[in-house]
C-alpha cells in the first residue's frame, strides 16, 4: 500500500523544502507590490500567486490520498491534514486569475483613495483623514472626512466586492466547505464557535452598554441636543475614529476627572524628538528584556517604517511579514509619532516575535495557535507597554503616582480603545458571515450593515445611506478580504494572557498596574506557548499558558471592575439610560 506513513513523510519533506522557496518568492513579489503599487509589480505578484497555488493545489491532492486515520504520527497528521484545504487554488485556473485579480483591485483601490478639499490638496487616509477624526471637533469637518472617504472607497468597490463574495464561496465549496464563511470559521478548530462567541459578547454586554450611555453624554454635553439623543444611538462621525472601532481620541471630552488630565505621550516623545525607527527599537526591547528573542539584521534594513517619501504608492495599513526562510521578517508602517502609533508598532512586533520563535517548525506549522493568538501577543505587551509604571520607567511620564481619580481616568483611556472595540470587532465577521452564507443578499449589504452597527454598536451613520453605499467597504480588512473576528477573541484572550504573565512576573495587586517589562519568568512561559506555532490545537496551548482550556471574560472583567463600578455609580447618579431604545437615526425623525 504506497500511500503508507513512511511515504507521508517523505512526501512532507518534499512539501517543506518546495513550500518554503516558493512562499518565499511570493512574500517577495506581494512585498514589493505593496510598497511601491505600479502595474508592473502587480502583474509580478499576480504571477507568483499563480506559482504558489499551482504548488498548493499539487500537495492538496495529493495529500488527499494518504489514509490519515490509521497513521501514527499525530504531527504527520495534522500536517496532511492541514494540507488538504487549498483554499483558492482549488478555483478552475481562470476564475482564479479573476480572483486574484480582484483582491488586487480593492485592496489598491483602499490603499490609493484619496478625499479632495474643493480647491487645494487631496487627503490619503494614513495620517492625513485620521488625524481629522481623531482631532477635529467641528461635526462638519468630521462629516466631510467621513463620508468622502466612504465615497472614495466604498462605493467604488460594491460591484467587485458582489463578484468577490461569488468566487469566494466557489472555492470554498471546492475545499467541501458550505461557504467562505465555515471555511474562515474552520480554522478555530471548534464545532460550538458561534455559540461561544455570542457567549463571551453577551457577558461583555454590561461593561459596554455602561461606557456607550457615559460616552454619549459626554458628547452629549459637548454637541449638545440636536446631534446626540441621550436616550438613542451614536453619530458614527464624531467618536474620534473612520469606523468608531476606537474611542481613545476622544478621551478628552470623556475624561471622568478633568481636573485630573493625564500627561500627553504624544507631546512627550515628540518633545524628546523620538523618531520612528526609536519606537520600534523601544518595542523591540520590551521583548529582550523578557529574554525573548530580538529580530534579525534584515528586519532594520528590509522594514518600510514610513511612508516613503520619493512619491511611490503605498498599502500604508500597518502589518507584519514572514519571509518564511527563518532570517527575513518586516514590518510595514506609516509611522507618526504618536503614542497610538507606538502602541501599533508594540503588536505589529508581537506577530514578528511569533515568527521568531517559531520559525525552525515546518512551514505547515509556522501561524498561530489560531488566529486570535497571533492578534494576542502583541497586543498582551501593549497592556503592559500602557501601564503607568512601564512609561514611567521609561521616561514617557514624569508624574511619579496616580491617585484613584487618575487611576480612574487611566482605565478610561484604556476602556476607550478595548472596550468600545468590542462589537465592531464582533460584527465585522457576524456581516460577512451573512454575507457568504446569503442570509444578507446583495441589494441589502449596506442596510444590513447599519443594522448591524445599530445592534451591536449602538451607531446610526450621520448621513442617510442607501444602496449606492458600500459602508463595509471602508474598512481595509473587508477589500483586503482579511477575517476579523480574531480581533473580537484576541480581546478577551490578552487579558487572559495578561493575567497569566503577570502571575508568572510575581505581580501582586491590582491587573492594571502589572508590568511584565524585564520578566524572564513570563518570557519563558509566552516563549514556550510561542514555540508551538500551530502545531497544536489551541485549548492545549492555552492550557499552557493559562492553565484554562477556555477563552474567559474573567481576566478582563477583573482588570476593569474598578472602571465599572465607577461608570455604574456615574450613568446612576446622571439617571441614564442603558442602550438606545429609541433606535431610529437623527436625520430620520
Ligand atoms: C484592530 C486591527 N488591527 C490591525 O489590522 O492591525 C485594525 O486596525 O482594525
Ligand atoms: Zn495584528
Amino acid at each position: 500500500q504506497l500511500y503508507n506513513e513512511t511515504m507521508a513523510k517523505a512526501f512532507l519533506q518534499f512539501y517543506e523544502r518546495t513550500a518554503q522557496v516558493v512562499w518565499n518568492r511570493f512574500m517577495e513579489a506581494a512585498w514589493n507590490y505593496v510598497t511601491n503599487i505600479t502595474k508592473k509589480n502587480q502583474e509580478e505578484m499576480l504571477y507568483k500567486d499563480v506559482e504558489k497555488s499551482q504548488h498548493t493545489l499539487y500537495f492538496g491532492t495529493r495529500a488527499r490520498l494518504f489514509k490519515i486515520a490509521n497513521f501514527q504520527d499525530p504531527d504527520v497528521k495534522r500536517m496532511l491534514s492541514k494540507l488538504l484545504n487549498v483554499d483558492k487554488a482549488a478555483l478552475p485556473k481562470e476564475e482564479l486569475r479573476e480572483y486574484n485579480q480582484i483582491l488586487a483591485y480593492m485592496e489598491t483601490t483602499y490603499s490609493m483613495a484619496q478625499v479632495c478639499l474643493n480647491e487645494g490638496p487631496c487627503l490619503p487616509l494614513e495620517p492625513d483623514l485620521e488625524e481629522v477624526m481623531a482631532t477635529s471637533r467641528d461635526q462638519k469637518e468630521l462629516l466631510w472626512a467621513w463620508q468622502g472617504w466612504r465615497d472614495a472607497v466604498g462605493r467604488q468597490l460594491r460591484m467587485t466586492f458582489e463578484r468577490y463574495v461569488q468566487l469566494s464561496n466557489k472555492a470554498a465549496k471546492l475545499n467541501g466547505y458550505q461557504d467562505m464563511g465555515a471555511l474562515w470559521r474552520s480554522k478555530y478548530e471548534s464545532d460550538s464557535l458561534q455559540e461561544d462567541l455570542e457567549q463571551l459578547f453577551q457577558e461583555l454586554q454590561p461593561l459596554y452598554l455602561n461606557l456607550h450611555a457615559y460616552v454619549r453624554r459626554a458628547l452629549y454635553r459637548f454637541y449638545g441636543p440636536e446631534l446626540i439623543d441621550l436616550r438613542g444611538p451614536i453619530p458614527a462621525h464624531v467618536l474620534g475614529n473612520m469606523w468608531a472601532q476606537s474611542w481613545v481620541n476622544i478621551l478628552d471630552l470623556a475624561l471622568p476627572f478633568p481636573e485630573k488630565p493625564p500627561e500627553d505621550i504624544t507631546k512627550i516623545m515628540q518633545g524628546q524628538h523620538w523618531k520612528p525607527e526609536k519606537m520600534f527599537q523601544e518595542a523591540e526591547k520590551f521583548f529582550t528584556s523578557m529574554g525573548m528573542l530580538s529580530t534579525p539584521p534584515e528586519f532594520w534594513t528590509n522594514s518600510m517604517m514610513e511612508r516613503p517619501t520619493d512619491g511611490r504608492e503605498v498599502e500604508c495599513h500597518a502589518s507584519a511579514w514572514d519571509f518564511y526562510n527563518g532570517q527575513d521578517f518586516r514590518i510595514k508602517k506609516c509611522t507618526e509619532v504618536t503614542i497610538e502609533d507606538l502602541l501599533s508598532i508594540f503588536h505589529q512586533m508581537g506577530h514578528i516575535q511569533y515568527f521568531l520563535q517559531y520559525k525552525n517548525l515546518s512551514v505547515i506549522f509556522r501561524a498561530g495557535a489560531n488566529p486570535a493568538f497571533e492578534e494576542a501577543v502583541g497586543s498582551v505587551v501593549t497592556l503592559s507597554a500602557s501601564s503607568h509604571k512601564y512609561l514611567l520607567n521609561r521616561g514617557l511620564l514624569s508624574q511619579q503616582h496616580q491617585d484613584k481619580e487618575e487611576e480612574v481616568n487611566f482605565l478610561m483611556s484604556v476602556a476607550l480603545e478595548k472596550i468600545a472595540f468590542i462589537p465592531f470587532a464582533y460584527l465585522m465577521d457576524l456581516f460577512r458571515w451573512k454575507v457568504f452564507d446569503g442570509t444578507i443578499e446583495k441589494d441589502m449589504y449596506n442596510q444590513e450593515w447599519w443594522n448591524l452597527r445599530l445592534k451591536y454598536q449602538g451607531l446610526c451613520p450621520p448621513i442617510p445611506r442607501s444602496e449606492e453605499d458600500f459602508d463595509p467597504g471602508a474598512k481595509f480588512h473587508i477589500p483586503a478580504s482579511l477575517p476579523y473576528i480574531r480581533y473580537f477573541l484576541s480581546l478577551v484572550l490578552q487579558f487572559q494572557f495578561h493575567e497569566a504573565l503577570c502571575k508568572a512576573s510575581g505581580h501582586m495587586g491590582p491587573l492594571h498596574h502589572c508590568d511584565i517589562y524585564n520578566s524572564k519568568e513570563a518570557g519563558k512561559l509566552l516563549e514556550d506557548v510561542l514555540k508551538l506555532g500551530s502545531s497544536k490545537p489551541w485549548p492545549e496551548v492555552l492550557e499552557k499558558m493559562t492553565g484554562e482550556t477556555k477563552v474567559s471574560t474573567k481576566a478582563l472583567m477583573t482588570y476593569f471592575k474598578p472602571l465599572l463600578n465607577w461608570l455604574v455609580t456615574e450613568n446612576v447618579r446622571q439617571g441614564e439610560i442603558l442602550g438606545w431604545p429609541d433606535f431610529s437615526c437623527s436625520f430620520e425623525e
